[in-house]
């Protein structure tokens, strides 16, 4: 890496030291002052000698609730590179070409690799459902990263990225500017966006969902009423910031599934000032507003619902973002981890951090479980047992604890390398295997244990 490159990076972390906060606003910002065209997007000559670029990811015409665009003013136009020619996808995978079985499935963390790996060759598809093709449906992949991205340039024009971080920081160098993360936050890359990302801590490791469909938003709050779950003015967006640098780069596409590169002669990071509503944030879990059942029974997931990408079937929802944040679990006379269930939706669940209360063991931080539609699942032969005996006249706190879940309408399609990788824990079903014939056809109701 020059130094010229290096003195770029330090003032990103400079500009990140703010954000712009609230969820899909119409934001403005400018790395100099005055590079915003006033009371117009597409003036005749852009100040700074900039050229005006409009970056759509709705439709054009969608109505202006959904509508989501950006202008940007940048050094170079977008369009400045040579031909993309086919890379090798490495471990981007398609999850179509293998039958799904309905089996339950759980996955170790998968190995840092031992050559150098940068974020993009460190990805690994796990699974998936839809098509970038069909504009619905997510693809799932892990990432294992121990070299910050130099050269190269990266955009997904498939889906937006939800990069959930499990271990080790990660710094987003974007068109729209610059991101710090970390475990427990995530980052949301809007379709098409070029970033780069940098790895602060030496290597990371976490999952990424490309989401297909419609663009994540925040859900309706219904009878909660106006506040609650993920609150919008926690969601942050970068203040604009730019590279003004030249080299022998490489920028690198994911289309239609396959991974292409183009030469290109100049950082693509040279935004030097923008505005509109479509941009990457951040969100920090930490700051989700929890809510649960503080009578009794367990609540359906969806109460932690942090973003979903709705279908057009009302209430449907292509993908959901859920998270199981630490919390106080209150409810008397009842099962206070989740039930065992089926359900129509298919769940891939990731352990960001402590322990999954419905799994005493063997789901672990970095690990992955999928749970297909209509496949049963819940809890563990241990956690059964000890929750259907514990003393619910006291809360408990679940405190030491981060697990999620990308919950979608269609069956999730483990791909070939997932269903063959090491990591996968072959004794899986055996957590439920255990589970005692408890049955006893001449058990008198009048002595059944206190009930609501
Ligand atoms: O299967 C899981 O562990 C995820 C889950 C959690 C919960 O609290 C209720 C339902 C559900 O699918
Ligand atoms: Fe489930």
């Amino acid at each position: 890496m020059n130094t010229r490159a290096e003195s770029f990076i330090a003032q990103a972390v400079i500009r990140t030291a703010g954000y712009q906060s609230g969820f899909g606003n119409e934001f403005a910002t400018e790395a100099l002052p005055g590079a915003l065209p006033v009371n117009q997007n597409s003036p005749q000559q852009v100040a700074y000698g900039l050229y005006a670029e409009q970056l759509s990811g709705t439709a054009f015409t969608a109505p202006r609730g959904h509508n989501r665009r950006s202008w940007l003013y940048r050094i170079r136009p977008a369009a400045m590179h040579e031909p993309f020619e086919r890379i090798g996808n490495g471990l981007v995978d398609r999850f179509d070409d293998v039958e799904t079985p309905p089996n339950q499935y759980r996955w170790d963390p998968h190995p840092m690799p031992d050559a150098p790996t940068d974020f993009v060759a460190g990805l690994i598809t796990m699974a998936g459902n839809g098509s970038p093709d069909a504009q619905t449906g997510c693809a799932i992949h892990l990432y294992a990263a121990n070299q910050s991205m130099t050269d190269s340039y990266f955009y997904s024009a498939d889906g937006e990225l939800l990069i959930v971080p499990q271990t080790g920081r990660l710094q987003l160098l974007t068109e729209l500017g610059a991101i710090d993360i970390e475990p427990q936050e995530i980052a949301v890359i809007p379709r098409g966006v070029r970033f780069q990302v940098k790895l602060p801590d030496g290597a990371a490791q976490g999952y990424v969902c490309e989401n297909f469909g419609a663009l994540l938003r925040l859900p309706d709050l219904g009878p909660l009423g106006s506040n609650g779950l993920a609150n919008p003015r926690d969601f942050l967006t970068p203040h604009a910031w730019y590279e003004n640098r030249e080299g022998d780069f490489r920028l690198i596409a994911k289309f239609g599934g396959n991974l292409w590169q183009a030469r290109i002669g100049h950082s693509p990071l040279d935004v030097v000032a923008w505005h509109g509503n479509y941009a990457p944030y951040k969100y920090d879990l930490r700051h989700f507003n929890t809510i649960g059942s503080i009578s009794y029974d367990h609540p359906d997931p969806s109460i932690f619902l942090v973003l979903q990408a709705q279908s057009d079937t009302p209430g449907v929802d292509t993908l959901d973002f859920v998270i199981f944040p630490p919390r106080w679990l209150a409810a008397e006379n009842t099962f206070r981890p989740p039930w065992f269930h089926r359900n129509v939706a298919s769940e891939f669940m990731g352990l960001i951090h402590g322990v999954y209360d419905a799994k005493a063991e063997g789901f672990r931080p970095g690990g992955a479980s999928l749970h297909n539609c209509m496949t049963g699942h819940g809890p563990d032969g241990a956690t059964f047992e000890k929750a259907s005996r514990s003393d619910t006249s006291k809360p408990d706190k679940v405190g030491d604890t981060m697990a999620f879940m990308f919950e979608t309408r269609n069956v999730i399609k483990p791909t070939r390398h997932a269903l063959s990788s090491p990591t996968l824990q072959k004794n899986y079903y055996q957590c439920w295997m255990d589970i005692k014939k408890n049955f006893d056809p001449h058990f008198n109701p009048q002595h059944r244990p206190e009930q609501q």
